[in-house]
Parts: C-alpha cells; sequence; structure tokens
C-alpha cells in the first residue's frame, strides 16, 4: 500500500485504491488513471468523476523554474481536450506548501535568452489555467506568495488550509513589480482598493486575512482542505457546462487577450526589466535574506 497522502484519510485512500505497483509509482486502480507521475506535476485523473488532481511536485517548495511552467502547460492542454474531464484541482505534493512562486534562481544571474523562455512558459501556463474549460479548484495547503498566488487566484474556487500560511502577490518586497496581468487577476479577485493596497506593501496575508478581503473562498483545518474542495466541486459540476464555461470565457476574455495581444513585448520586457543592475542587486539582497533565515 502507498504511504499515505497528506490531507486524506487511510481509509479515504483505501476506498480509492490506492496501490503501489512494482515500478514503486502510485498509481489508482479502476477509476483513476495516472497521466505523468516523474516529473515535476503529477496528473491523477478520477475518470468516474471527470475530476483530475494536478499536484505540483518540486520540493522543497515547489519554486517554478522553465520545466515545472512547461510540464504544468502540458498538463493543462492535456486535460482541456479530454472530453471526459470536466474539472481539475490544483494541489501541491510538497508539505506545508502551495508554491514558493516564480524560481528566484530563474531570474538571478540568468541570460535574456532563458529569461524569455522562462517568461513564455509562464505565459502559456497561465493563458492555459486563466483561459480553462474546466472547473478549476486551488487547494492551497501551504504557502502561496507571489507566483503560487498568481495560479491559486487563476482559479475558479479556492479553499485554504488555516493557521500559520501565507498568500498574496509580494512582488514589491523583493524590488521587482507585479506584471500587468499579475495584477488584472487580481483585480478581478479583490477589487481596485485591496489591490492598490495588496501590490504597493508586497502583502502577504494569513489565510482568515485573505478570506476577509475575498482573496480566498473559504479557510478550513489543512486535513479538510481536499473533502471541502470535494464537496465544493459537487455544486459547481451540476451547473450545466455550456452555460458555465460561457459566463467563464466573456468574463475574463478582456484579461486573456490583453495579454495575448502582446506576448512577445511583455517577455522581452521582462527579460529586460529583470536584467537590470538595480533590480538584480535587490534579488541578490532577497536570496541572502532567505538563506540567512536558516543560520
Ligand atoms: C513596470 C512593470 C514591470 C514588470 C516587469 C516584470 C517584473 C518581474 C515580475 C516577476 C514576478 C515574480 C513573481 C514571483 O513569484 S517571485 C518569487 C517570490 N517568492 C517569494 O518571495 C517566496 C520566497 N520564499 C519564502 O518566503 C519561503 O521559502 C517560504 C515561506 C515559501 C517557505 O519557507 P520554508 O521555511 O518552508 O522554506 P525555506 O525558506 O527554508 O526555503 C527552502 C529552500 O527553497 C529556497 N526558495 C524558497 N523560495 C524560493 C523561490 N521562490 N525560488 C527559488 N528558491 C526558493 C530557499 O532559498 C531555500 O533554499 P536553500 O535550502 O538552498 O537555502
Amino acid at each position: 500500500m502507498a504511504a499515505p497522502m497528506r490531507g486524506m484519510s487511510v481509509l479515504r485512500q483505501a476506498f480509492q485504491g490506492l496501490v503501489r505497483p512494482a515500478g514503486g509509482q502510485v498509481c489508482r486502480q479502476v477509476q483513476h488513471r495516472c497521466y505523468s507521475t516523474p516529473g515535476h506535476v503529477q496528473v491523477d485523473m478520477n475518470s468516474e468523476t471527470g475530476v483530475a488532481t494536478v499536484r505540483l511536485n518540486r520540493p522543497p517548495v515547489n519554486s517554478l523554474n522553465l520545466d515545472v511552467l512547461t510540464e504544468l502547460s502540458i498538463a493543462l492542454e492535456k486535460l482541456e481536450t479530454d472530453k471526459s474531464c470536466k474539472a481539475m484541482v490544483l494541489a501541491s505534493a510538497a508539505p506545508g506548501i502551495f508554491s514558493a512562486g516564480l524560481d528566484i534562481l530563474e531570474m538571478y544571474q540568468s541570460t535574456p535568452e532563458r529569461c524569455v523562455a522562462f517568461w513564455r512558459a509562464l505565459q502559456d501556463a497561465w493563458l492555459n489555467l486563466y483561459g480553462s474549460r474546466l472547473i478549476t479548484m486551488a487547494a492551497i495547503e501551504g504557502h502561496s506568495p507571489a507566483g503560487g498566488c498568481l495560479l491559486a487566484m487563476s482559479c475558479d474556487y479556492r479553499v485554504m488550509a488555516e493557521g500559520k500560511f501565507q498568500i498574496g502577490l509580494n512582488e514589491t518586497k523583493l524590488g521587482i513589480v507585479a506584471p500587468f496581468w499579475f495584477t488584472d487577476v487580481m483585480l478581478n479577485t479583490i477589487g481596485h482598493r485591496e489591490t492598490e493596497k495588496a501590490l504597493q506593501l508586497g502583502a502577504l496575508y494569513s489565510a482568515q486575512q485573505a478570506l476577509s478581503i475575498g482573496l480566498v473562498d473559504k479557510v478550513v483545518p489543512l486535513a479538510e482542505v481536499m473533502p471541502t474542495v470535494e464537496g465544493e466541486l459537487k455544486n459547481w459540476l451540476q451547473i450545466p457546462a455550456a452555460a458555465r464555461v460561457i459566463t467563464k470565457t466573456s468574463m475574463r476574455k478582456a484579461v486573456l487577450d490583453r495579454l495575448r495581444s502582446q506576448k512577445e513585448k511583455d517577455a522581452q520586457f521582462f527579460a529586460d526589466f529583470i536584467n537590470r543592475d538595480s533590480v538584480q542587486k535587490s534579488l541578490g539582497m532577497y536570496i541572502a535574506s532567505l538563506q540567512k533565515k536558516k543560520n
């Protein structure tokens, strides 16, 4: 039997038929299909319910580098074209963390070519997620700063674990600026006034604070995050899909089109901005502060 997964009772896993086959990877019998397990993005498709669980799996903190973003994009594309898939839960395989956001090392002392490739991968992953026809829910079982917050906000519904975890767009604290499409998503989520404050301050919120400004939809104990998502999904799955998809698309189209129409310019702008001496200096100091935390 596979080791119990966080936030999921042994009984529930036994019921769902979790087994560890000869290859050593966790797979599910009968109604579950694992799209991918060896990389940084695990996809577990339940063909009976039409719900896929996509878990970021890049310990220790699921920082989003070029590989992770490319894998996430491909996974989302596959699910989008899978007619049996109705919903997707975005979660983490790393304890205590949803995602630490973009991999800062992709932005520090990198080449302009790599920066552009990295940014394109982020753009594609986000366009696939925010523009998805699927019901998308974020199971936030840990910290979710910056790019992690973007991924969560890009889902249709967010359930966060109570306790010490934080979520927010903290870019200004790193001496960088949230791109316009990060801002657009936050505006659509919590409104203009809260976004202005949140972005200028680079605010990181506790789960309760996030709930109070509408950044997340529900806060529950850690072990209840997945069951709560599953319960909420039942409501969403009852809505006629075509009507829901048209509604979602019409509400998100302007923001998606804004990036689609200037992807290359945005990628070039990112590479130029990030390679400024002042920005590199700020990032260097931030990396040092993360490392100092340990000593
Ligand atoms: C005019 C407009 C112009 C716009 C142009 C564009 C500008 C650029 C826009 C870029 C947008 C950026 C988005 C981002 O996502 S930036 C990333 C921001 N992320 C963070 O600030 C999170 C930092 N991490 C933490 O706070 C903590 O790690 C965390 C709370 C998440 C977890 O804490 P914990 O104690 O559990 O873990 P550690 O801190 O010990 O970390 C473990 C190791 O992981 C390394 N680490 C952490 N986060 C990252 C990261 N994001 N990238 C890379 N590496 C990371 C950390 O250093 C530890 O490493 P070591 O074990 O080697 O020390």
